[in-house]
């Protein structure tokens, strides 16, 4: 018999945290960790705070109670240098995934580097190229973006976000408004950055297919009891989790798993 799997390493631990607008309680008594080199989907109906849990744990909100962890420093330490280096440990794209119109794309790539400064710019230019090659756009370098297409778009924001090479990324709705196969293949490049590249990815997503293509766990956010009400490997979740994560991935579970859910 095979040796159990080590345990992975917490990069991230999310300490009973409560999300609230004023006195508006988004979420509370939220716990859980993301760890080294998986791909953690954070799902849950419209408004339930997924985007704002996805803040928080970029620190830029604050929680109203709870901590969010980063090894032992908290993300929300006063240091301002302590931020910047823990901030450098993650790489963002947004649901927009906004590039700069007025640059081509190998510039917007190119940004974050030249804003933590100490590169040429030839070895800038170079881990642009790289970046811009690992998502399938390596001959767009000197295209605005208003050329691409949203798919491109979206992979062209994720080369940003991995210009730094961080071993950490966040990614907000990635594959929003894909078609279908630009969505599969957003899905292959998200797989792709975590196998070969040892990536840990979080990622806000409605599109259930893509739930069951790339997350190793999914956690649920009930939008009622304003709670993580389920965390765990997708398949799972289908045929043992709470009734509401049932029926909200029921939708999305491939054919034959959904018929035996
Ligand atoms: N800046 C804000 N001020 C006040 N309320 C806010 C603010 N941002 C979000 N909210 C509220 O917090 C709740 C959670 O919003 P959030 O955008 O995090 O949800 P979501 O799950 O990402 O939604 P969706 O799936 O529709 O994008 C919603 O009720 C929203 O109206």
């Amino acid at each position: 018999m095979a040796a159990p799997a080590a345990p992975k390493e917490a990069l991230v631990r999310v300490e009973d945290l409560t999300i609230a607008y004023g006195r508006k309680l988004v979420q509370r008594g939220l716990s859980f960790e993301i760890r080294r080199g998986e791909v953690l989907v954070i799902m849950g109906g419209s408004g339930c705070g997924k985007s704002s849990l996805l803040r928080h744990l970029i620190g830029l909100q604050r929680p109203a109670a709870g901590r969010i962890r980063y090894g032992e420093e908290d993300i929300n330490d006063e240091d301002p240098q302590q931020q910047a280096r823990l901030r450098r440990g993650f790489g963002v794209s947004f649901q927009a995934g906004a590039l700069w119109s007025s640059m081509t794309v190998g510039e917007n790539v190119m940004l974050p580097l030249e804003l933590i400064g100490g590169l040429g710019t030839a070895e800038r230019e170079q881990k642009a190229r790289e970046k811009l090659a690992l998502v399938g756009l390596a001959d767009q370098f000197d295209t605005e973006p208003a050329a691409l297409s949203g798919g491109m778009r979206k992979r062209a924001a994720i080369a940003r976000a991995l210009a730094l090479e961080p071993p950490l990324l966040y990614l907000d709705e990635p594959s929003a408004g894909l078609d279908p196969l630009s969505a599969a293949r957003l899905d292959e490049l998200m797989l792709a950055l975590r196998d070969a590249q040892g990536a840990t990815l979080v990622l806000v997503t409605h599109e259930l297919p893509s739930i069951f293509a790339v997350a190793d766990r999914a956690l649920f956010l009930d939008a009622e009891r304003k709670t993580m009400t389920a965390l765990d490997a997708p398949e799972r979740l289908l045929q043992e989790g709470p009734p509401e994560v049932r029926e909200f991935l029921r939708r999305g579970a491939p054919v034959e798993q959904a018929a035996t859910a």
